[in-house]
């Protein structure tokens, strides 16, 4: 069944209906823009949707938790789910900028073999990007690419965007859809844009809602630590135009968090080249690399940390 909003965004729910959507905006010859997302929409999911609204002439967004990047013992369960107030975000667009479509599948829509969470008692298909999916974010959750990657694989075969939207804010997620489309020779474009922040440079993320606001406050030493990080880096390349020490950057990075509060745990933090993700032991101008961490830092309501991701890109 369709349903129209008052802002008349169209409810899709099915598979066949996104694809009967698709159809007619090809009839027509119009070009569409797709942002994938897991609700809980905020001002980053925004700019991806608002360049999708400026580059084509169609913009549909989708939004479900995927259950199979999430390890049994993660938050799916608690995950933010917002539905209403994301329907109403995506209304509140400008005049004459509508989203036109939304995808909100049930579960057994994207997965018709049915999906448990235990990677060892899956049936059906799956897809693996081999490369860069084991490293920094694979190393702490092994089969979470491998849930991206199946799920974006699956929704881009529904929905054949001629443009998609990612965020910077997920990095590696973006270097693994990036082989992805390119390896399984899907037409579409990728596009990745930068990582919206709070005023205190904390990066917008639907986990934030988990934070209190004390400890939103504090996450800004992540931004301020990388960011000085990438300040120590540009003025050593501008005085010698040489390689620098990734281990020399780490120092400053790591000289930054030891004001941060005790009860942040740091997973990582590691400089790696932008495309192959291999880890780099200097960083050389016009190379550039990608310093990411992942932080994890108490939860506001429950028992238990939230994981707080963020990276800055060295040029
Ligand atoms: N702060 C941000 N700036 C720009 N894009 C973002 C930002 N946060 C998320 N995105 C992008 O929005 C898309 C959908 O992401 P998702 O729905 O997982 O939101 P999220 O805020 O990243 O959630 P989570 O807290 O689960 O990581 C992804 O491409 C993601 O990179
Ligand atoms: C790309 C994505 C929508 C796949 O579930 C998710 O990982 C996200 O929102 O970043
Ligand atoms: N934005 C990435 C989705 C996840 O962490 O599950």
């Amino acid at each position: 069944m369709t349903t129209a909003s008052s802002n008349t965004i169209k409810i899709l729910r099915t598979v066949q209906q996104v694809r009967q959507w698709r159809r007619q905006c090809l009839l027509n010859g119009k070009t569409v823009g797709f942002i994938p997302t897991m609700g809980a929409l905020h001002s980053g999911h925004c700019s991806l949707i608002s360049q999708s609204l400026k580059d084509n002439h169609h913009t549909i967004v989708s939004i479900f938790v995927n259950p199979s990047q999430f390890a049994p013992h993660e938050d799916l369960e608690a995950y933010p789910r917002t539905l209403e107030s994301d329907l109403k975000i995506l209304e509140d667009f400008p005049k004459g900028n509508v989203v036109d479509a939304v995808f909100v599948p049930k579960i057994s829509e994207m997965y018709p073999s049915g999906i448990t969470l235990e990677v060892p008692k899956q049936k059906g298909a799956f897809v693996t990007v081999q490369g860069c999916s084991e490293q920094l974010e694979g190393a702490s959750r092994p089969a979470f690419f491998r849930g991206v990657a199946t799920v974006v694989t699956k929704l881009l075969n529904i929905v054949t965007p001629d443009q998609v939207y990612f965020g910077q804010k997920d990095a590696q997620q973006c270097v693994v859809i990036k082989n992805l489309v390119k390896d399984l020779l899907i037409d579409t474009n990728v596009n990745v844009l930068p990582t919206l922040r709070e005023s205190n440079g904390l990066a917008l993320s639907s986990r934030n809602a988990y934070l209190s606001d004390e400890v939103r406050d504090q996450s800004s030493i992540i931004y301020r630590a990388l960011s000085n990080g990438k300040a120590f880096y540009e003025t050593s390349t501008k005085k010698t135009n040489q390689p620098v020490k990734s281990s020399d950057i780490l120092n400053e990075i790591h000289h930054t968090l030891e004001s941060k509060p005790d009860n942040f745990n740091i997973e990582y933090i590691s400089i790696n080249h932008p495309q192959s993700l291999e880890e780099l032991e200097f960083v050389e101008p016009g190379v550039g690399a990608i310093i990411s961490t992942a932080v994890r830092v108490p939860k506001e309501k429950e028992e238990g940390e939230a994981r707080l991701i963020d990276n800055v890109v060295l040029s």
